[in-house]
């Protein structure tokens, strides 16, 4: 990729908006609209926004300040909640703890990991799966941990909802992804990216290029821009600034594994030119560990052989994090 970090700038309109709001409509014709608006967006740049969600603005208001307040904490009362500390990779990540651009300096970014709850009895964790453990929490913040929580368990409600949708924008049954929506591992991420220095290294970025690599990502920025898109039709990268009150929706690696590439795991990247602290929350749909992803068949045009072979999620998770963390 040849293209620059300021490069010319393709506005946030190119990418669409659908309400979402006919999701949770009890009649199936109002959830198969949003489907296909869910379709035409997924086929064209598999980046979009949705309004009408129904995640309570003041409970995304108190996430983003106990966030913030976190960050601001001394290093050593960070490094208290480590995420080297976890066998499940939660809690705390140090800056430029991450490379998702092979080739390029790590990450300027710091953040937080936070998953569902895994006692030391749960099955998966005796197993040893990959990422299932108990989160860690900081000490000093004691609304961190019922905020996240709080958040946490709403943003799987919703993600499972739009899960339905996207069989729906498949023409499959709406509970195709049944088997991935139970059990599902799923992560909030806290994001902190310092401004970028003036005249630092142009290779380094917040987050370097890369795909995500679950099933759907719901991002929520702060009133900071800096996430970008690559348009492939273009060959340019189009900026995905907050709008307020919606979520950008990208599709991950599973979703490119399942439809044979009909929809894409788009490239994306972070770079925060604008001089000031930049704040994100990602949510990351994983998906069951146990499922094993592969091609749909109504995916395939007939003799088309499938790009990917059959993976579990687990496998995938593994081999991602061990291509972006030392
Ligand atoms: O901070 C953002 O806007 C995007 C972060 C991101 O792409 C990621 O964590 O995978
Ligand atoms: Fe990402």
């Amino acid at each position: 990729m040849t293209a620059t970090l300021e490069a010319a700038r393709v506005s946030t309109a190119a990418l669409p908006v659908i309400d979402i709001s006919d999701l949770f409509s009890a009649n199936f014709a109002d959830r198969k609209a949003v489907g296909a608006e869910l379709r035409a967006a997924c086929l064209d740049k598999g980046f979009f926004y949705i309004t009408n969600h129904g995640v309570p603005e003041d409970l995304i208001a108190d996430v983003f300040a106990e966030a913030a307040t976190f960050f601001a904490l001394p290093a050593e009362q960070k490094a208290e909640v480590d995420k080297a500390k976890s066998k499940a990779n939660r809690g705390y990540e140090p800056l430029q703890g991450q490379t998702l651009e092979p080739g390029t300096p790590p990450d300027l970014k710091e953040g937080y990991y936070i998953g569902p709850e895994h006692g030391p009895d749960d099955p998966r964790v005796v197993a040893g799966m990959f990422n299932h453990g108990p989160n860690q929490w900081p000490s000093q913040r004691p609304r961190f941990r019922p905020v996240m929580e709080a958040y946490r368990d709403i943003m799987f409600d919703l993600s499972a909802t739009m899960m339905r949708g996207m069989a729906l924008s498949l023409d499959l049954p709406e509970n195709f992804f049944d088997g991935y929506t139970s059990d599902v591992m799923a992560t909030v991420r806290l994001l902190h990216y310092p401004p970028q220095p003036a005249h630092g290294n142009p290779a380094q970025k917040g987050a370097g290029a890369h795909t995500d690599f679950g099933g759907l990502t719901l991002l929520r920025q702060g009133d900071i821009g800096g996430l970008q898109v690559w348009d492939q039709g273009s060959g340019s990268w189009i900026h995905a600034d907050p709008l307020p009150g919606t979520y950008v929706v990208n599709l991950g690696d599973m979703i490119s594994r399942w439809t044979n590439d009909r929809y894409r795991s788009t490239l994306h990247r972070v770079v925060n030119m604008s001089g000031k602290e930049r704040y994100s929350i990602p949510f990351f749909y994983t998906g069951n560990y146990a499922y094993t992803v592969e091609c749909i068949p109504t995916c395939l045009a007939p003799g088309e052989q499938p790009k990917y072979p059959p993976v579990t999620v687990e496998q995938h998770m593994r081999n991602m994090y061990q291509r972006t963390y030392k």
